[in-house]
């Protein structure tokens, strides 16, 4: 058995070319068995480094097929191995027989993202950019495409980095006090006040970073959106308007929307999931009561909630019972009929809920408000892909715990305790960060990982 891996890299169907990649130390060995090269006629284990032949695909002597072979030399190929590339022609059966040559000839059947798990060993990639590669295959729009390319480009792990060096610099400042305190009382408290300050500022940092994984994955899965408010407010009118379709009914009788209607609209670079639910009201119909105790589940379970407002009334009953479930949520709330005389106390809404804004939703008047309102809340133009962001749970939990050592450090050097308990935490605060960037992450963590990879990755 040769000291390389194999598989094919390229989709499992037919096509123009598909591609055998063959990675290890042994790999133009392997190759040389399998391609014979057409002219110059050359030595393969002598050739260099991106460089081609052109030849024969053979297996026991038998031509398979014709095809091109591309050398990497290590250390400089995706894997850091020696690498030998063949494409050969794109149909499923000879690209499954050119493999099975390759295999003969010594190679090892590669294993899901193994490939990818021989430039992590090998150094060429962090355990987040790795991450970030399976990110970039998944991607479906531009946006997603721009934040995973960040991420295999190492924006995170150079984020993390920064951070573990904000820690090191308090903690090694905290080990020298322990073997060698102050003299006075007066350079001791300098001393903690400096440290204390060091480490809010990593608090800081480590809070902010935590703040992005929202964005992400709102970027990634869109936001379950809900439109509530009181019946004829203009709910499923809104809906149709934002969707561009009509597929809520609209009529001027309240109560008209009793099952939930659902759609996605894509606004910019987010999907909203949108819920149009049954207006709320007390009502002794009982097919509409359940439509309002189904809006009333949504907005415990929505990320956003877009409560509309009839402008052109005085605001109800229902709608004052409406604010007080929406307390605490993340509400814009919708002044609608801005093509009416207002009537709404518009400053009480606002009071009680945020900034709100005026629209009609039945000229259109507003919509580029609402727009960027939608995008404020959701924080996505924050996002800079570029500075580093969680994009996954796994990060999310390394930064989570992070974060707990990071508070309780904090706490301890202002409540006064000594400042080897907080370089203890430090410490904690550090293993968590390196658990993240990969650095001191578990066999187990890493094949989990990879096992979301496809094989030939
Ligand atoms: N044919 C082919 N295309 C491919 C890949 C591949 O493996 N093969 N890739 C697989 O995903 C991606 C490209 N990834 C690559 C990453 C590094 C190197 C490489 O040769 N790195 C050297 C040189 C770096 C430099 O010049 O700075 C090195 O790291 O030393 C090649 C491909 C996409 N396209
Ligand atoms: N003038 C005006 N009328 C509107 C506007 N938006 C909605 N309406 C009207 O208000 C009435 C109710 O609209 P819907 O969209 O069905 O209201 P809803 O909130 O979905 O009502 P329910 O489903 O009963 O809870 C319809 O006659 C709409 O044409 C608006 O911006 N201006
Ligand atoms: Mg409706």
């Amino acid at each position: 058995m040769a000291d390389c891996i194999a598989a094919i890299s390229t989709p499992m169907a037919s096509g123009g070319v598909s591609m055998i990649r063959i990675s290890g130390a042994d790999a133009l060995k392997v190759a040389a068995k399998v391609f014979i090269p057409k002219y110059p006629v050359r030595d393969i284990e002598k050739m260099d480094g991106y460089t081609a032949a052109y030849g024969d695909i053979t297996a026991d002597g038998t031509k398979l097929d014709d095809g091109v072979l591309l050398i990497f030399r290590a250390p400089h190929s995706y894997t850091g191995e020696n690498t030998a590339e063949i494409t050969c022609h794109g149909g499923i059966h000879v690209t499954k027989r050119v493999l099975q040559a390759v295999l003969s000839a010594g190679a090892v059947m590669a294993q899901a993202g193994e490939f990818t798990k021989q430039a992590l060993v090998n150094g060429k990639l962090s355990l987040t950019e790795a991450e970030g590669v399976i990110d970039l295959i998944n991607a479906g729009n531009d946006q997603l495409l721009s934040c995973a390319r960040a991420q295999t480009d190492g924006a995170l792990y150079r984020r993390i980095e920064a951070l573990c060096e904000e820690i090191i610099a308090i903690t090694s400042e905290i080990a020298v006090w322990i073997d060698y305190p102050d003299e006075s009382e007066d350079e001791d408290e300098i001393a903690k006040a400096d440290w204390l300050r060091s480490t809010l500022a990593v608090k800081e940092n480590i809070d902010s970073l935590i703040a992005t994984y929202d964005c992400g994955e709102i970027l990634r899965n869109g936001i379950a959106t809900a439109i509530v408010g009181k019946p004829n407010a203009g709910k499923s009118t809104l809906m149709n308007r934002l969707t561009g379709v009509q597929k809520s009914i609209v009529t001027d009788i309240e109560g008209t929307t009793r099952d939930i209607v659902e759609d996605t609209v894509q606004l910019g670079d987010i999907m909203l999931k949108l819920a149009d639910c049954a207006g709320i009201r007390e009502t002794e119909d009982t097919v509409e009561n359940i439509g309002v105790q189904r809006m009333i589940e949504r907005i415990g379970t929505a990320q956003l909630i877009l409560a509309v407002f009839d402008g052109s009334r005085e605001l109800s009953d229902d709608d004052k019972r409406l604010i007080e479930l929406l307390h605490g949520k993340t509400v814009i709330p919708i002044i609608n009929k801005s093509d009416l005389e207002a009537r709404a106390d518009t400053a009480f809404i606002e009071n009680e809920l945020g900034k709100a804004v005026i629209i009609s939703a039945k000229t259109g008047g507003g919509a580029d408000e609402l727009e960027q309102a939608i995008k404020q809340r959701c924080g996505i133009s924050n996002l800079d892909a570029g500075a580093g962001f969680l994009a996954n749970e796994r990060q999310r939990q390394c930064a989570l715990s992070a974060q707990a050592a990071v508070d309780r450090a904090y706490n301890a050097l202002h409540g006064g305790m000594t400042a080897d308990v907080a370089g203890l935490e430090l410490e904690a605060a550090l293993s968590s960060l390196y658990e993240l960037s990969g650095k001191t992450a578990s066999e187990e963590v890493i094949d989990r990982i990879f096992s979301r990879f496809c094989v030939g990755k």
